[in-house]
């Protein structure tokens, strides 16, 4: 997991190794959520700039994406075109916007790698990910997709059969299932590419949810996954030193949004699941990055930082963000208390 790499898989002389970025719906869309397309080149190009920067530093990047705005609005159209051109399924929305927003990110980083007098090496994956049919995510919507609405104009969808959850300040939002990716299909295609020296885009908007029939076949299931959860099994899959969750805020918080709100800076996986555990941090938005840093770090990971984009930079030193990295002490106490299991299996 430590071994510094260069983009094209061999060692890095500055020892930054590789990172996987996890771009959010802020960095996709405009400022006030807008999912035009203008908005969202506009958004795409700026976020693209940062990552352009970190890769010029030698750092090794890999990318993902969230699609929550675009699929919801997609899923609107199909819905109400219904009766002029056939509806696809929600699996087939999120394919769509991992291609559009793939062929977005992929533009925007060439144009800002070149502008840098860099070779422009970028390509995107469609990405599939396993989940498990019996996931009960299925019978309980969580996903929050598409855009806000009053509470008044939600309800109306909600005598319609849709599920609907009041977000707060801006809003109702409309929620669909998301069951824990537990596989990213595509992980061997996605790592001969890093491997060639492709600044990869992969596994946008969580990838197309799948799940795999007795006969071996992967065939699509209507959902939306979380990108941030499945970011933390990509990072994993592409052997990356550091996941790097971009948002909106500059750390996750404790007692968000009251007058005693403070920045969680350096933390463990166990005091963040501790945290967690006590309802420090919203479902369907800081609740699944806390979730997939802590993941991350527990699978082996050596750093996972929460923070916004114009720190990501800083973030990958571990100098900005909540920055979540196992207790040095408790991991060599446990490599201590494994090894003697270990001599033994040995001899
Ligand atoms: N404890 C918390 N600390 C910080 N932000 C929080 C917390 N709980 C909820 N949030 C919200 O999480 C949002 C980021 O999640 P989300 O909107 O899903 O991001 P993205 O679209 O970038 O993935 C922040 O804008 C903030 O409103
Ligand atoms: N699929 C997903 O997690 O998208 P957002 O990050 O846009 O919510």
């Amino acid at each position: 997991m430590t071994t510094p790499r260069t983009a094209n898989g061999t060692r890095s002389a500055n020892g930054t190794g590789r990172v996987l970025i996890a771009l959010g719906g802020n960095a996709m869309t405009g400022p006030d959520g807008s999912a035009t397309p203008d908005a969202q080149r506009a958004a795409v190009a700026v976020a693209m700039e940062a990552v352009a920067d970190l890769i010029v530093s030698g750092v090794d990047v890999v990318l993902t994406h969230g699609n929550g705005p675009q699929v919801g609005n997609l899923l609107v159209k199909n819905e109400l075109t219904a009766h002029v051109v056939p509806p696809v399924t929600l699996d087939w929305c999120g394919a769509q916007t991992q291609g559009t927003l793939g062929f977005t990110v992929v533009s925007a980083l060439e144009a800002a790698l070149r502008r840098r007098g860099q070779p422009a090496r970028v390509a995107a994956v469609v990405t599939r990910t396993l989940v498990d049919p019996a996931d009960p995510a299925f019978e309980h919507p969580t996903k929050p997709v598409g855009r806000h609405l009053p509470q008044a104009e939600a309800e109306r969808f909600v005598a319609l059969g849709q599920h609907w959850e009041d977000r707060g300040a801006k809003g109702w939002r409309r929620v669909v299932p998301s069951p824990n990716p537990l596989e990213v299909v595509d992980a061997p295609a996605i790592r001969t590419l890093v491997a060639a020296g492709f600044t990869t885009v992969a596994a946008g908007g969580g990838g197309i949810p799948v799940v795999r029939d007795a006969d071996g076949a992967e065939r699509g299931v209507e959902a939306v996954l979380d990108k941030d959860l499945t970011a933390a099994l990509l990072a994993a899959s592409v052997d990356a030193d550091v996941l790097v969750i971009a948002t909106d805020v500059p750390n996750a918080m404790l007692d968000y949004g009251t007058a005693n709100q403070r920045e969680l800076g350096r933390v463990t996986p166990e005091e963040l699941r501790g945290h967690a555990a006590a309802g420090q941090f919203a479902g369907g938005s800081m609740g699944p990055k806390v979730e997939a840093a802590v993941r991350f770090v527990e699978a082996g990971g050596r750093r996972s930082v929460i923070t916004s984009l114009d720190r990501i930079t800083a973030a990958v030193a571990g100098e900005a963000g909540t920055v979540v990295e196992a207790n040095p002490v408790a991991a060599v106490e446990a490599i201590a208390a494994a090894a003697p299991a270990v001599a033994a299996d040995a001899g």
